[in-house]
């Protein structure tokens, strides 16, 4: 075993250990803030594909090891356990994955004297854990997300997406001109809603294409909502919570003047990287969306929110999170739809999307919404872009879109859309 799959496995253990610690940060937050820049870039990555594989099975890998364990040791050496546990049943070479985590636990200032440990319990792993691995079941979201998901979907849907986020997600390109041409140049395949899936990728910026600008990364799902906008040459459009732009690159290749509005300056930086890359243009402002001034002929509104349909991308999320920030965000949706109200044309028509899994952030907001406001309304004919499936449109009008939807296909994001239409 070389020293640096020593170095990834300490990675994973630290993002681990910050995630699923006293206090949990995310992962995005956790890398943003520099967590593995003393790694070389490859190191990074595969610490981070470790950090999120550990995460889809820690359930299964719980399972496993709490035959072996008396009592759970320090969380840093459990969650070396934890990775070597995942590693093993994924087919990990048994003494490279076992003498790291020993190598690992043993150089710990404090927790040294648990490597006998660690050698008992991953060598009994590595005998009987591969076999028990595929008969364990899709591990459970915590309570406090699977609650009001159960409640919303039933618990047969519940567990098809729970399904849908241990399988994880494959990789989706949104392409800026021909979607069959960059399908072939990547080796890719066209899905029904025109996106491109690539199921084994290279590292992405060595894609054909990247470097040239012919497409960007767009979860099929998040590609959606532009489609259904369906933006027009020389229209004058608002994107609201643009950053880090996938959706105002896709309202730009359309033709239409973009006005990108984002409150946060990092992200507002990247979504001009990505313009820059792409040779799109859009105008940037850095402002609060509630702020925003002008009148437009159509506006995208991409509202924060838990981003509980992204799970199978970011399993960290229902570990660092607890649900006691849904109160804010959906309150901050209300506001964000009812000023971005005030911008439309007459006529014009706003889509309204949010990456979440619960309907106080889709189908309750839109319903509360048509309340408020008396010359809005639902415009279902919209949602009528090529591969939207009617069963996907709800009760109000609008699309609510499920990871496990897709199933042979390898799923999508949890997303919902709807168009609103400004009457008068
Ligand atoms: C779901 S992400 C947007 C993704 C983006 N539309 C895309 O397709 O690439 C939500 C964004 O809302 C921004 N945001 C959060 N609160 C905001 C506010 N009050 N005003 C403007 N932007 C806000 C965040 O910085 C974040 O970039």
């Amino acid at each position: 075993m070389s020293q640096t799959g020593v170095e990834a496995r300490r990675g994973a253990v630290y993002l681990l250990d910050q995630i699923l610690g006293e206090n949990p940060r995310l992962m995005s937050e956790l890398l943003a803030a520099g967590a593995l820049e003393k790694l070389p870039p490859e190191e990074r990555a595969r610490a981070q594909r470790l950090a999120t594989e550990t995460l889809r099975g820690l359930e299964r890998a719980d399972r496993l090891l709490q035959k072996h364990l008396k009592k759970y040791p320090p969380l840093t050496v459990r969650n070396a356990l934890r990775v070597g546990t995942v590693e093993l049943c994924q087919g990990g070479a048994a003494h490279g994955v076992v003498n790291a985590m020993v190598n690992l636990v043993s150089r710990h200032p404090r927790l040294g004297h648990l490597k006998g440990l660690t050698n008992a319990v991953l060598r009994k792993i590595a005998a009987e854990g591969p076999d028990a691995w595929p008969t364990l079941r899709a591990p459970r979201l915590p309570k406090w997300l699977r609650g009001p998901l159960v409640e919303a979907w039933g618990p047969e849907a519940m567990a098809a997406i729970e399904v849908a986020h241990f399988a994880g997600a494959p990789l989706d390109l949104t392409a800026k001109g021909d979607p069959q041409a960059v399908a072939q140049a990547v080796g890719g395949t066209l899905l029904p809603t025109g996106s491109i899936r690539v199921s084994d990728p290279d590292q992405v910026s060595a894609m054909p294409g990247y470097a040239e600008g012919d497409w960007w990364v767009q979860d099929a799902a998040a590609a959606l909502p532009a489609a259904i906008l369906a933006p027009k040459p020389g229209e004058d459009i608002l994107d609201l919570c643009a950053a880090p732009g996938s959706k105002t690159m896709q309202l730009a290749a359309g033709g239409a003047n973009v006005t990108a509005v984002d409150d946060s300056a990092a992200r507002m930086a990247r979504l001009k990287e990505n313009l820059a890359r792409t040779g799109l243009s859009a105008k940037t402002i850095v402002q609060d969306a509630r702020a925003a001034t002008g009148t437009f002929d159509a506006i995208l509104l991409d509202a924060p929110c838990s981003a509980t349909g992204t799970i199978r991308r970011h399993p960290d999320l229902p570990h660092a999170k607890d649900g006691s920030e849904f109160g804010v965000l959906i309150a901050l949706q209300e506001e964000l739809i009812n000023h971005a109200w005030t911008l439309l044309k007459p006529g014009g028509r706003m889509v309204f999307c949010t990456c979440s899994l619960l309907p106080d952030e889709g189908e309750v907001q839109v319903d509360e919404a048509l309340e408020r406001h008396e010359d809005m309304r639902v415009d279902a004919e919209a949602l009528k872009v090529p591969g939207v499936e009617v069963d996907w449109i709800t009760a109000e009008g609008g699309l609510r879109l499920r990871p496990d939807y897709w199933p042979d296909l390898g799923g999508m994001d949890g997303f919902y859309i709807a168009c609103l239409r400004k009457t008068g």
